[in-house]
């Protein structure tokens, strides 16, 4: 750094009083130009100090900046694997699979564990924990690690039961057939009928059935996030399901990101599209016969890019389609079993007169009626409850009712 110049001293002169007054004149102007001269010199230093503040004072802007994108810098995902002594943890890193080893301070190691997902930055130190609070990815998938839906709960549609056990759950458990008889077993099963029919329920009774980690990502969480964020989001997808094997992958609404292409070429667009890719792929490079199985469902056929049904993608179409009478029969006593039902409830009858009704319009009714009771201080649901239910299902919620009808698909 520069130093500072010195400060030029006070002039001094001594002007003899008893001077000639022409001399003391001269004495006084000499004077005059020395204060003149040093003024001079003083508010250069002054000038030259100003710009010496600017400059600091952009240095001090510069560092600001830099120290503000060093704390804002990235952090990789990984998940902790094993803790060591000596405060040493090994590390993967999600997307590259790359297991580092790795030192965590002492501030942190004591609250981490095996499975752990934890923030890392460049030189694979842990810098944060991730809670499920901050872990957002992991927020916009559902797991459960066993699903308490069973086949049992499913009601009419014994068929599509049938065909889901056949296409997920034999590949799962098992395997050899598929390699006894050399053929490989559908990739991906897509579940496509109308809302509140379901499909949820048989991904997740199938992951119930076979002691699989059940993964649901809605198609639409995965369209919401920022640009890029799709695609990592497929990645993670995948990554938590190799990371929990046995699993199912439940893409719900899979409409959202594998819709037909159309002429718009917004950026929108293209990050629907670069994240359908990015599904593709991982399904390209997947084991046929592993442990993670795929399911995607849709309400919205019709809509569908015909690129994801191609064969080693979703290669099983299962329709799940509305209930019919006896199906709605059958839901009607599944939804009422842990109800207490007065002698008289004709659930016959009830399945006559819902006609369009879905599954999850079938659990409202029974929801309903048991309202009726509770509010007629009954603890016993009788056929009159059910009657009001439905009568006031049909007004206050036509729209509901011809909304589930109202799906498109082939
Ligand atoms: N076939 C069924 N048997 C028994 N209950 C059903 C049936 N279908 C739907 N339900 C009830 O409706 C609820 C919603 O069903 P589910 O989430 O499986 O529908 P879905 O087809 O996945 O709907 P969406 O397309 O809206 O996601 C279930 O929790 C269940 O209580």
């Amino acid at each position: 750094m520069s130093r500072s110049p010195s400060i030029p001293d006070r002039p001094h002169r001594d002007i003899d009083s008893d001077l000639p007054d022409d001399e003391r004149l001269e004495a006084l102007r000499g004077h005059y130009e020395d204060l003149v001269d040093v003024n001079d010199q003083l508010s250069d230093q002054l000038d030259d100090a100003e710009d010496r503040r600017e400059r600091l004072r952009e240095k001090v802007d510069r560092v600001e900046r830099e120290n503000e994108t060093l704390k804002s810098s990235s952090l990789y995902i990984a998940t902790v694997e094993d803790i060591l002594p000596d405060e040493q943890v090994i590390v993967k890193q999600h997307g590259n699979n790359q297991e580092v080893l790795t030192d965590v301070s002492s501030r942190i190691v004591d609250r981490v564990e095996p499975g752990d997902r934890v923030a890392v930055n460049d030189s694979f130190a842990i810098q944060t924990v991730l809670d499920t609070e901050t872990d957002a990815r992991a927020q916009s998938m559902e797991i459960t690690e066993k699903p308490e839906v069973t086949y049992a709960d499913i009601g009419g549609i014994d068929e599509q039961v049938r065909e889901v056990r056949e296409a997920v759950e034999q590949p799962l458990t098992e395997p050899e057939i598929f390699n006894e008889v050399g053929i490989d077993p559908p990739s991906g099963v897509l579940l496509y009928g109308p809302p509140g029919t379901g499909k949820t329920m048989l991904a997740k009774a199938v992951a119930n059935e076979t002691d699989a980690t059940f993964i649901k990502m809605a198609g639409s969480e995965l369209v919401r996030k920022f640009i890029g964020e799709g695609s990592r989001l497929v990645r993670d997808l995948f990554e938590m399901a190799r990371e929990r094997q046995p699993a199912i992958i439940f893409i719900d609404e899979i409409d959202a990101i594998a819709t037909r292409r159309t002429e718009s070429k917004t950026s929108g667009d293209a990050e629907v599209q670069r994240t359908m890719m990015q599904l593709l792929s991982e399904m390209d490079g997947f084991e046929a016969r592993g442990e993670i199985r795929i399911i995607a469902a849709t309400n919205r056929f019709d809509m569908l890019d015909r690129a994801i049904l191609r064969p080693g993608r979703f290669d099983r179409l299962i329709e799940v389609p509305e209930p019919d009478r006896d199906g709605r029969e059958q839901i009607l006593s599944i939804h009422t079993r842990g109800m207490n039902i007065a002698d008289g409830v004709d659930f016959a009858a009830l399945a006559d007169d819902t006609d369009g009704y879905s599954g999850a319009d079938m659990e409202s009714l029974a929801t309903e009626a048991g309202m009726f009771a509770i509010r007629n201080d009954r603890d016993e649901v009788s056929h009159q409850d059910f009657a009001d239910a439905l009568e006031k299902i049909e007004e206050d919620d036509s729209s509901d009712v011809v909304s589930s009808a109202g799906y498109f698909y082939q």
